[in-house]
């Protein structure tokens, strides 16, 4: 049974099955009874309501990419040790493979687990997502491009076979990156429906690479800020706007192979059916932007707050208008909008996956919110969003937003069952 301690017979402590049984049936009364927690209560619901779906790790392509976007996100960026080889690498991302195709159905990472392995020795799985169930988990591995450069690109064998387009991005006006947030040799992307079981995902990958790898920074995100499917309702960011109306839907397809797929012109060969993945860390300052006033936020995003429609009419999902003008004769849709300067017509027709998360890390010593946007966009070429992002230069949203973390990622394509993640690169 998914996510049930796989018994060998060899244990002798931990969790009966009856009383674990018995926890889980606690932990759902709980949810049930709402009331005193109806945050809680509500999460819980949202989560169980998700907790069977399994998004299978082998396809053509890697999960977590047009997936359907899931509430929750544990992101990991690591670095290989000083003394990783190329073989450490192959036999990390071998047993990443195997332990992700286990996780995603709602297994633990090894067959052992959290007490099949007895007491004498320090469990396998950590066994924070038994009885928790699939929960839609997608696990999606990218490569730095680190991992290619340098002493380790060459010490790794690999440095011949860096795809073209992988490089670090460009410094943006307005950026102010840190480089604590910022790149990395690798990265694993876990979104599930329960945070315990992304933070679980990361967790258990995290202690496979002990030795060969370790994390370099990391983002918990909560709340999507983005949809990959009409039967999502568009998620809010904390600005308080429907994000993702405007994103690339997993059923575009033909959008998908002409702006995020990888192909065989994308070199190199062993990249084809991949995606580069970009990642912002945004800051928002939440305080000023909620004493802007309503009219004021709305000519900024160029959509009103309520319905999402943009400000030339409509409703959510009609076309702006940007030639619309008012009884003054100002654009409908402000020329320094985030909508405007964001959208296909100003930036010769490009599009990316946008994929994010909201984030909130406690308050500064003024009692403002740490919190933003943690941006995470798919797309063939990187190129793609250093056009947008370079036109968002005159975005009236500057005024509330700062750039402090920022990485790429050649996500390689998908794994069929017996192969590995990668496994491309390395042949
Ligand atoms: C460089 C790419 C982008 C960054 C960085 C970015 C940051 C960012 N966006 C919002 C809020 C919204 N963005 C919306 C639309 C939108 N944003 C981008 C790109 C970046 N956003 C694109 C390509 C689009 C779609 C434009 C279009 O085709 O119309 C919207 C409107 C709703 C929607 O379509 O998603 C909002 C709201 C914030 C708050 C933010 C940084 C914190
Ligand atoms: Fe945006």
């Amino acid at each position: 049974m998914p996510n049930e301690p796989e018994r060998t017979g060899k244990e002798t402590g931990g969790v009966s099955r009856r009383g674990f049984l018995g926890l889980v049936g606690a932990g759902a009364a709980a949810a049930a009874a709402g009331g005193a927690g109806y945050g809680i209560g509500a999460a819980r619901a949202q989560a169980a309501s998700g907790a069977k779906t399994v998004h299978p790790f082998y396809g053509t392509h890697q999960a977590g990419i047009t997936t359907e976007v899931q509430q929750h996100l544990y992101f990991a960026s690591l670095d290989l040790t000083d003394s990783t080889t190329r073989d450490d690498l192959i036999e990390l991302l071998k047993a990443w493979t195997d332990a992700s195709a286990r996780l995603t159905h709602g297994q633990q990472v090894t067959a052992e687990g959290a007490v099949g392995g007895g007491p004498l020795k320090p469990p396998d799985d950590t066994g924070e997502a038994l009885g928790l169930g699939p929960a839609a988990l997608t696990i999606t591995f990218g490569f730095g491009p680190s991992l290619f450069t340098g002493e380790l690109g060459k010490r790794l064998s690999i440095a011949d076979r860096k795809p073209d387009a992988l490089a670090d991005l460009p410094l943006f006006a307005f950026d102010i990156l840190e480089d604590e947030l910022s790149g990395g040799d690798l990265c694993i992307q876990a979104c599930a429906e329960d945070p315990q079981v992304a933070v679980h995902a990361i967790r258990n990958l995290t202690r496979l690479a002990f030795g060969k790898a370790m994390i370099r920074w990391a983002q918990l995100g909560y709340g999507k800020t983005s949809a990959t499917s009409k039967k999502q309702a568009t998620p809010r960011n904390l600005f308080g706007f429907k994000d993702g109306t405007a994103n690339i839907m997993a059923n575009e397809t033909a959008d998908l192979e002409a702006w995020v797929w990888t192909d065989a012109d994308s070199q190199p060969a062993w990249f084809a059916g991949g995606t580069y993945l970009v990642v912002r860390k945004i800051l928002m300052t939440i305080e000023s932007w909620d004493r802007a006033q309503l009219g004021e936020q709305e000519q900024i995003i160029g959509r009103d707050k309520f319905e999402g429609a943009p400000l030339s009419g409509g409703e959510e999902f009609t076309d702006p208008d940007f030639g619309a003008v008012e009884a003054d004769g100002a654009f409908a849709i402000p020329a320094d909008s985030h909508v405007r300067l964001a959208h296909p017509d100003n930036n010769g027709g490009v599009r990316i996956l946008r994929r994010g998360f909201n984030f909130v890390e406690g308050n500064n010593n003024l009692g403002q919110l740490t919190a933003g946007l943690f941006f995470i966009a798919f797309q063939k070429d990187p190129q793609q969003f250093i056009d947008v992002q370079r036109s968002l230069k005159s975005d009236a949203l500057n005024e509330y937003i700062r750039h402090v973390g920022s990485a790429v990622f050649a996500v390689p394509p998908g794994v069929r069952e017996g192969g590995y993640i990668g496994q491309g690169l390395f042949e």
